[in-house]
């Protein structure tokens, strides 16, 4: 259920208050509070299914034509704007490339786009053999309708073209994580093995709000709720601090993800009218 009643429709014009706004609360004020402090706050977006629709081959994803020009102009009103995702960095600048000012973490913040370069967790760079390894395995052992996603420090199994081996790649794939003491990640049709190393979105953004007032945070799967855990543990430690979380509805791990947030959209295109409609409300 959303916490939030109401929807964007006008800013009011009333003063912005210093004081913190609480949850529930409506978009209008979470809003008002937002462009009273845009420049202490980051907005931060994950990839797939918020910024792009849901595609059968994870390759052919691409980000919903308007949210690019939305996503620069947000860009040069707010702190920072950030995509934090589970694709490799490589596939972000393949579809961001355009975005100059727009910060990119990928693989779960393992790869950070920093100064024209990907920068890799030191601490994940030993498991790449062991990924290739298992992505090849994967193909060899998994029916053909299982799609083998190698993201060099992780491997997912896509079964949404074939649902009912849901429980066959589910159990494949914890078999390979005890076999070589790796984590598991569910997602939306989908088993991700990971180098057990810590790190996560939760991780990234509660490193990325630790300097700012005010952070939104637009997510749709599993993998986001610990980036919404993240603004509310900020919240819980600086009163100052104002964090909206923000879910993309889908039939999969919608109802979990809105359960979670303050707001929910209905789609990636509703993420982007959504921004569309609130940049007046932030001072160029
Ligand atoms: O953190 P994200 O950017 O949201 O990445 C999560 C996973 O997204 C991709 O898989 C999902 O989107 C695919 C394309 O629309 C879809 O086919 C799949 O069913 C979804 O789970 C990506 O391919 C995965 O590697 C990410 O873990």
């Amino acid at each position: 259920m959303s916490r939030t009643a109401g929807t964007l429709g006008c800013v009011p014009e009333s003063p912005p208050s210093n004081a913190r706004p609480t949850h529930p609360l409506s978009v209008a004020e979470a809003l008002r509070f937002t462009a009273a402090r845009a420049r202490e706050t980051t907005f931060f977006f994950d990839f797939d299914g918020v910024l792009s629709p849901v595609t059968d081959d994870p390759d052919a994803s691409q980000p919903v034509p308007s949210v690019l020009g939305v996503l620069e102009q947000l860009a040069a009103r707010v702190a920072r704007v950030a995509i934090v995702s589970a694709r490799p960095v490589s596939f972000l600048r393949s579809r961001f490339e355009s975005l100059e000012h727009v910060d990119l973490y990928g693989l779960y913040g393992l790869e950070v786009w920093h100064d024209g370069d990907v920068v890799t967790e030191p601490a994940a760079l030993p498991w790449v053999p062991a990924m290739a390894d298992l992505a090849e395995r994967a193909k060899a052992e998994l029916p053909e309708a299982i799609l083998v996603e190698y993201k060099r420090l992780s491997v997912a199994l896509h079964y949404r073209t074939a649902p009912q081996l849901a429980p066959q790649v589910e159990r494949w794939g914890h078999e390979q994580a005890e076999r070589l003491g790796l984590r598991i990640q569910g997602g939306r049709m989908v088993v991700e093995l990971k180098p057990p190393v810590d790190q996560d979105k939760g991780m990234v953004i509660s490193e990325g709000v630790l300097n700012a007032g005010c952070a939104w945070y637009f997510g749709d799967d599993m993998s986001d709720i610990k980036a919404f855990d993240a603004l509310r543990a900020r919240e819980a430690v600086d009163p100052r601090f104002f964090g909206m979380c923000v879910a993309v509805a889908n039939p999969e791990t919608g109802a979990e993800v809105s359960s979670a947030a303050d707001l929910t959209l209905e789609s990636p295109e509703a993420v982007a009218g959504f921004l569309a409609d609130a940049l007046p409300a932030f001072a160029p």
